[in-house]
């Protein structure tokens, strides 16, 4: 596919790779690869070995990543609809893997769309601390929502604000940030032909322009001591190494903390690291691990956050507050599940979500979503949400259907259609619980989504956009 490259990129890696170059250019004739990272909130990783019905193999720098071979269909299995893995680029998984992510930490992934390092992220979190992701255009935030509702992600908030946007409410407040920034995807030639397509000579210059003000945003929301991670799917210079040097000389507290030449990776001279398609089994990648001088401070005794901007700008909490009385949501609670509730609940209309704690005030700004989504409060009932199912584990719900992925009724329950199902299949951890309502839909064990029991059968809930097609 080399001959599809546009010919000033050509040169401009000739002068960039030298002596390297011709098998830098070999690479494109080479096969793509195609990875997977399991989702530890959900498996462990030795499990998901025994079950997989894929062959796998380790990718170095991931513990949780492994290539599937051309062919296989990941996407296409009930566990995906489970949400066991996130289908990845090999080496979009190393960003994350730099950013030293230790449960309790408060984390923003900066521009996450559609959220393969989010997702990547909250299972390192293991569901503690919290991340906040945020996405600017507006279409590719769904997709991040969806993919953070599959992988059971309980203490995201998602936003959809320029960053400078964030500074004001999150001033020095996170532990650790990633900036996998916009970038004219040089590296992802191979992969996406579209990115071929969309580059020309001047696409660096303009990506800088929007990278240098993310990175700016971030330094600043970046507690004392936090470490910020930036990365792109790009080999020009202008977008990786000089974007850095520049954001040093302006920001006098951080530095570079330097990458070891492990996997492949290649040591620029200011301690970031190339991942190149010829050295290493995937594509282009480039990361850049920065620290923030200072001593870690508790949120608490920092200074008072400055007063609010107003905004014109319409915001989604704007709804008026309507009195909802949250009875029947604790009735759920308390007649489907055995877990303590985690964060705060926070209404949005009838939409009920349970918002991290400690959060500061979002007034002003765009939440897509302030926590876990419980689901809708309507006229005295509540209506689980599907990201309710996919947050449990199969022992925190009372009463529960056990389908086999091998068998028909998993996918019949995946394309949306009603299950035939005696008494003496709901399993139920309370014995006076009556059959009759809810129940969690488990494939082979893990939460796929809701069911509703009566008279022999499972009326299906599995929500309209994510069914399989018939
Ligand atoms: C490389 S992609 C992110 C991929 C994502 N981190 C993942 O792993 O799935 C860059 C993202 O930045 C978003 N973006 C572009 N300009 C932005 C800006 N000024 N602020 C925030 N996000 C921006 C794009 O919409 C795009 O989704």
């Amino acid at each position: 596919m080399s001959e599809h490259l546009p010919a000033a990129f050509v040169d401009k890696m000739k002068v960039l790779l030298q002596d390297q170059f011709p098998a830098f250019l070999a690479s494109y004739s080479e096969p793509r690869y195609y990875g997977l990272r399991i989702n530890t909130l959900k498996v462990s990783v030795e499990k998901f070995k025994r079950l997989s019905p894929f062959q796998l193999s380790e990718i170095l720098w991931a513990k949780e990543g492994f290539y599937y071979e051309e062919g296989e269909r990941p996407g296409k299995h009930p566990y995906y609809n489970a949400g066991l893995y996130y289908i990845q680029e090999p080496t979009a998984m190393a960003p994350v893997e730099f950013l030293d992510i230790q449960p309790g930490d408060k984390v923003l992934d900066l521009c996450a769309a559609p959220g393969g390092k989010s997702t990547q992220i909250a299972a390192k979190l293991k569901q503690t601390g919290l991340i906040v992701v945020n996405d600017n255009h507006a279409d590719r935030v769904k997709p991040l929502v969806k993919n953070l509702e599959l992988f059971g992600v309980r203490n995201a908030v998602v936003l959809n604000e320029l960053p400078n946007r964030l500074e004001r409410v999150f001033k020095d407040y996170f532990d650790k940030i990633l900036v996998d920034a916009p970038c004219s995807g040089e590296g992802m030639f191979r992969k996406e032909e579209e990115m071929v397509k969309q580059w020309d000579l001047n696409s660096a210059a303009k990506y800088a322009l929007m990278q240098r003000d993310i990175l700016k945003s971030a330094g600043v929301m970046l507690a004392p001591g936090g470490r910020l991670v930036y990365s792109t799917c790009t080999f020009s210079p202008e977008e990786n190494e000089e974007m850095i040097a520049q954001f040093i000389e302006e920001s006098s507290d951080f530095s570079v903390v330097p990458i070891e030449a492990d996997f492949g990776f290649v040591s620029s001279k200011d301690g970031s690291a190339r991942l190149w398609p010829h050295l290493l089994k995937g594509e282009g990648h480039y990361v850049a691990v920065l620290q923030r001088k200072g001593e870690k401070t508790d949120r608490a005794t920092l200074e008072e956050p400055t007063p609010e901007i107003p905004s014109k700008r319409p915001t989604k909490p704007a709804v008026k507050p309507i009195e909802i009385d949250l009875t029947p949501f604790h009735q759920f609670c308390k007649d489907q599940l055995l877990l303590e509730m985690p964060g705060v609940e926070k209404l949005y209309g009838e939409h009920l979500y349970l918002m991290p704690e400690g959060l500061p005030s979002l007034d002003g700004i765009k939440v897509i979503k302030p926590g876990w989504y419980m689901g809708a409060v309507r006229k005295n009932r509540f209506e689980p949400a599907h990201a309710l199912a996919m947050g449990l584990h199969a022992d925190e719900a009372i009463r529960v259907l056990q389908l086999n992925s091998t068998d028909g009724d998993a996918i019949r329950y995946l394309k949306g259609e009603t299950i035939m199902a005696d008494e003496q299949s709901i399993e139920r951890k309370h014995v006076d619980s009556p059959v009759k309502g809810h129940c969690l839909i488990c494939i082979d064990g893990f939460p796929a989504g809701w069911g509703k029991w009566q008279e022999g059968m499972i009326k299906n809930e599995y929500p309209a956009g994510w069914r399989w097609m018939a």
